[in-house]
This record gives C-alpha cells, structure tokens and sequence, in this order.
C-alpha cells in the first residue's frame, strides 16, 4: 500500500494519560484512538493486527475441533435471571430497555446464551461432546479502565463452551482448549505461563489462566525455575519442607514483654528469629472466631483459608471481637488455653515448630518454649500461607520465583453450575435424564494485541513479530521528490509485492528523519531505503528488531529479503 494513502495519524508526543508504554505508542503510531474511558477505535494499522491475531486463534480453535459461531451482544434479562446472575453482579453489567421497555444485558460473556441454544437443540449423549466459539465484542462496565486495551470496557474476546456427559470428556476437552491456547500465544511471540488459579466467583474447580510475563501486569504468579510449574500467588500451593529438630522440649514459661507486639517487636525483644514465633490472628469467617496460627516468618493467605474453611468471608477481627473471644487485645494474642468456642486452624508448618514463641493472651506477657500438642490443641492444619520466593516449587523441581503477568486467557471446568440451573440436560445410553457437565473458555483478543506491543518495543517505537505485523516491509522512498529515487523505489515496490510480502510503500513528500521515526515507530520488521546510492543500484535494508543494517545491490534484493525474512522466524 501506498503510505501518502493511508490513514495512520501519528503523534509527536506522548499522550498524558497513557501510562504504560503499549498503550503510548499504540496511540502514537496510529494504532487506535479513545472514543471514551475505556473504549476504543482501531484504526487501519490496529485492525490489521487484530485480524491476524483473530485468524490465529480461528485455526488453533477449530485444530482443537470447536466449532466458531456468533452470539448477539443483547442478552434477554430473563436469561441471567434464570442464572442468577442479573442479581448479583452489579454495575459492572451493563443493561438497557428496548422500545418496548425489555431489560436486555450488554453481553459481558455468554454462558447464558449459549446454555439456552443447547438445552433447546440437544437432547441425546449421542450429540456430545460439543465445543463452540465466537470471537465477539464484550461490555463490561469496568471501574477504572486504565492501560488503554489492556483494561476497556468495550473489547474483543474469544470465548468457547464445551458441552459433556461424561467428566473425563471434559477433561480431554480442557486440555486439547489449553494445548490450543499454548498454540496461539506462542504463535503470538508472547512469553507466557499456564498458571494454576483460584476459581473465584463462578466456582467448578480446575481453571488456569494464561500469563504473559510483564513488569506491568496487575497479577502475581510464581513459578518454578526449573520446571513448568506456575500458580497464581492466591492459589500456590506450599510443599512442606520439615526438618526434624533434635531439640529437647523445654518447660512453658511466661515472661514479660512490656510494649513489644509485633513479630518484630517480639522477635526483637526476646531475640529469637521470626521464624520461632507463632503469629497468632483472629479471624471471623461467616460470622465464627477463628485463631489462625502460622510461623512469624510467613504471611496468611486469605483465599487459602477462605477455601480450607469453606466459608463465604473472612476478615481480621476487629479489637472488639479479639477482646469478646480472647480477653485481650492484638499484640498478645496466642494459642494457649483458648476458649473451646474459638476453633483454631494452624499452617502446616506450625505442628513442627518446637519451643516456640506465642502472645499470652495477656497484654505485655508472651509464653517462651510453646510446643504444639502439648501446650495447645488446633482443630486442623493446612497450607494456609502464602509462597514466598525460594520456596521449594510444590512439584519438587527447582524453586519458586515470583513474576508480574497479564491474563490474556482463562479457561474453566464450570461442571453444572450453569447447566443445573438452567436444566440443559440430556438422555444418556440407558435414557436416563442427566444435566450436562460444562467448560468455558476466553481469550482477551484485544488484549492480547496490547501485550503483544507491551513485551515488544523499544525506545523508539513498537516491534512487530512476524506473524501479527501490519505490514511486512516497509519500502522508503528517502527523497521522494528526487526523480531516481522514485523511479527505483517504485520499481522496488512491485518487486517486493510480487515476492508475495505485504508492503508499505513510503511515498509522501516528507523529510527523510521524519519517514525514519515513523517507520521506527510503527515497527514493521524489515525496511527497505532507497536513498543517494540508487544511481549504483544499492539499496539499504535495516533489521527493525536487532537494528543491523546492509548495503544491498537491487540485483540481490529479493534474495536478501526472504533470507532476513526466514531469519527473524
Ligand atoms: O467471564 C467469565 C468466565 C468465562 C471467561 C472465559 C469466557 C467465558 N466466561 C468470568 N466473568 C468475569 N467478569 C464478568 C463481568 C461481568 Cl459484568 C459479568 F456479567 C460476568 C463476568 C464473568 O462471568
Ligand atoms: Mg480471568
């Protein structure tokens, strides 16, 4: 394409309100442009991405055999009633009346939808497995969009649902759904991890999510460095490690602490390590005092106890309840002769502690030599603490390290917890009615174009890998008013497209510098200068990635191309 006909609004400066780099130089390049918070146009350079990203995705999806189709963005009110969820998302969900004053949702995602189609259609276990896809604007009514793509409020999702009698056809269908994802992000050049997460809201168990490795993402994975092993922080499972102490247990004794409350206070205080204090807090969970004990050197993971207690919430206690179920305040508070009515759940590393360090119960006075088991009972143990960077990995290969990701996928086992509700139900071999077990699967089409630019650019502007970029050679006319120049560059032009590369043809009357920090800004991967030395048939050719760059006779041009071009594979 000839660039003097291409919409591509650049920008000099930076925008103010973009804070990450992605979204900087995708407005600067041209890429796209804020209509609101949070909503955006793609523009030709941006769509042209998207459709590559969207074409790879189609072909790992129906690789995997899920089958695409496209579902409307209005959902009819009734259905998210039947499913409870017009009730309880707030919002965040965007709904709207029609002209004959219908409630309708804005479609945030489709599991609704698609569980009505198939309750209706299917009827027989001899019609499943099924798997479905669509790739389709979502509505989400975000509180702070921010990052440009990476956080909207109107955006792209490929989001796929699977349809099973059996649990094991839902776990086929669950791994072929993450061997596809792997596919596509890898395609993607995207550094990424299939990261073990916690299900929140929707509940069914197994989900992952897929992390793209960023200094800007909002999520905490760790990962093992030597194993694929990856888990977001909220769900890292610990591997205890004990090591059996050859220490005689020691006589229970109280002494006096005065102001030191906190581990390091008391750690301080009565020097001994963190790691010999039990921290003691009180939690309620729904409403029941619990003392949660873990060793002073870790930190309780609130979605882990919230999961081993199986309850809706758990808060800190606030001073009140401590004082109601503890008779003392935070700062003392300990394991020790405890009112039955308090349940206690320790961290699995607790029963191991020996002559330990815990509150008194009593404001100023801390117990030295505390042994589980003999000098205090606990209802249960469990890893209820969060991993912390040298960790063991839990597989037992290498240890944990921690990185910031960006979700750019997620996929679930949902089991029945829309298909009950919603009776999407079959007759199985002995014509007995079941309800379907279910799996859904999303991928954030146009976040993953942003990320894509956030893990590759530099300071001049956006690197494109091959397979996503807009165009893939950018021809440049240096001094398009030098009638040499254009005549070779024109000619170069045809050569470059017949050798089947997708050129953008630089040919507006622009100063060279100014064509050179567009063409370093938007990032196509190979460039092609044709300058002072076309009067010897030589051309330049500059490598945007590694920013090398060659002389090169036009004789050797096309060679010389599809060899830089199979380079940067
Ligand atoms: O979307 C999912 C699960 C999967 C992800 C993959 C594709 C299919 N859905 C979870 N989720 C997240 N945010 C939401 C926001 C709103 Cl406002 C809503 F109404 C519903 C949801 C919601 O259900
Ligand atoms: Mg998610």
């Amino acid at each position: 394409m000839r660039q003097s006909q291409l919409f591509m609004p650049t920008l000099r400066e930076v925008p103010a309100d973009a804070d990450v780099k992605s979204h900087q130089l995708l407005l600067r390049a041209g890429f796209i442009r804020q209509n609101a918070a949070g909503i955006y146009s793609f523009l030709p350079l941006g769509k042209k991405v998207l459709h590559k990203i969207e074409n790879i995705v189609r072909e790992e999806m129906n690789r995997a055999g899920s089958q695409e189709m496209m579902m409307p963005a209005l959902q009819l009110a009734e259905l998210w009633q039947e499913s409870g969820r017009w009730y309880s998302y707030g919002p965040e969900l965007m709904r709207l009346k029609d002209r004959h004053e219908r409630d309708f949702a804005l479609g945030a995602t489709h599991e609704e939808v698609i569980t009505s189609i198939i309750r209706d259609e299917v009827k027989s276990y001899k019609k499943l497995p099924l798997n479905l896809y669509q790739i389709q604007t979502k509505f989400r009514d975000e509180k702070r969009p921010r990052f440009g793509l990476l956080r909207g409020r109107e955006f792209i999702m490929k989001d796929a649902y699977s349809f099973h009698d059996k649990q094991e056809s839902l776990d086929e269908t669950y791994e072929a759904m993450k061997n596809a994802y792997s596919a596509i992000f890898s395609r993607c050049g995207l550094n990424f991890r299939a990261v073990l997460a916690d299900s929140g809201a929707i509940g069914g168990k197994d989900n992952h999510e897929f992390m793209v490795l960023s200094d800007i993402g909002e999520d905490l994975i760790a990962y093992s460095n030597e194993s694929d092993f990856a888990a977001n922080i909220e769900m890292a499972p610990v591997l205890l490690e004990v090591k059996s102490s050859s220490e005689s247990l020691l006589e229970l004794e109280k002494v006096a602490t005065e102001q030191a409350k906190t581990i390091e206070e008391v750690s301080g205080f009565l020097n001994v390590s963190s790691s010999k204090i039990i921290k003691s807090l009180l939690y309620m969970a729904d409403g029941q005092p619990v003392l949660v004990l873990v060793r002073g050197d870790h930190e309780v993971n609130e979605i882990k106890l919230k999961n081993e207690l199986s309850a809706t919430d758990v808060a800190l206690a606030s001073v009140e309840d401590t004082k109601k179920w503890l008779n003392t305040e935070p700062g003392s508070i300990g394991p020790v002769s405890v009112s039955e009515e308090v349940k206690i759940i320790a961290d699995q590393a607790v029963p191991y502690m020996v002559n330990a360090v815990c509150g008194a119960n009593e404001s100023g006075y801390h117990f030295l030599n505390v042994n589980p088991k003999r000098d205090f009972e606990y209802s249960q143990s469990a890893d209820i603490r969060f991993v912390v960077e040298g960790d063991k990995s839990p597989d037992g290969k290498g240890t944990i390290v921690f990185a910031k990701g960006i979700e750019v996928g997620h996929v679930f086992k949902l089991g029945k917890v829309y298909s009950e509700p919603m009776k999407a139900a079959y007759l199985d071999e002995n014509g007995k009615n079941q309800i379907m077990s279910m799996g859904c699967y999303g991928i954030g089409v146009s976040r993953t174009l942003a990320a894509v630019a956030e893990e590759n650019n530099d300071d001049k502007g956006l690197i494109w890998p091959l397979s996503l970029t807009p165009f893939d050679v950018h021809l440049i006319a240096v001094n398009s008013k030098n009638a040499e120049q254009a005549a070779l560059s024109d000619e170069l032009y045809d050569l470059i497209k017949n050798d089947g590369f997708d050129c953008l043809y630089d040919d507006r009357p622009e100063r060279a510098g100014v064509k050179f920090a567009d063409s370093d800004l938007i990032g196509l991967p190979i460039r092609v200068m044709v300058g002072k030395r076309a009067s010897e048939g030589i051309v330049e050719v500059k490598i945007r990635k590694s920013g090398e760059s060659f002389e090169v006779p036009v004789s050797d041009l096309s060679s010389f191309i599809k060899q830089e071009w199979d380079k940067l594979k």
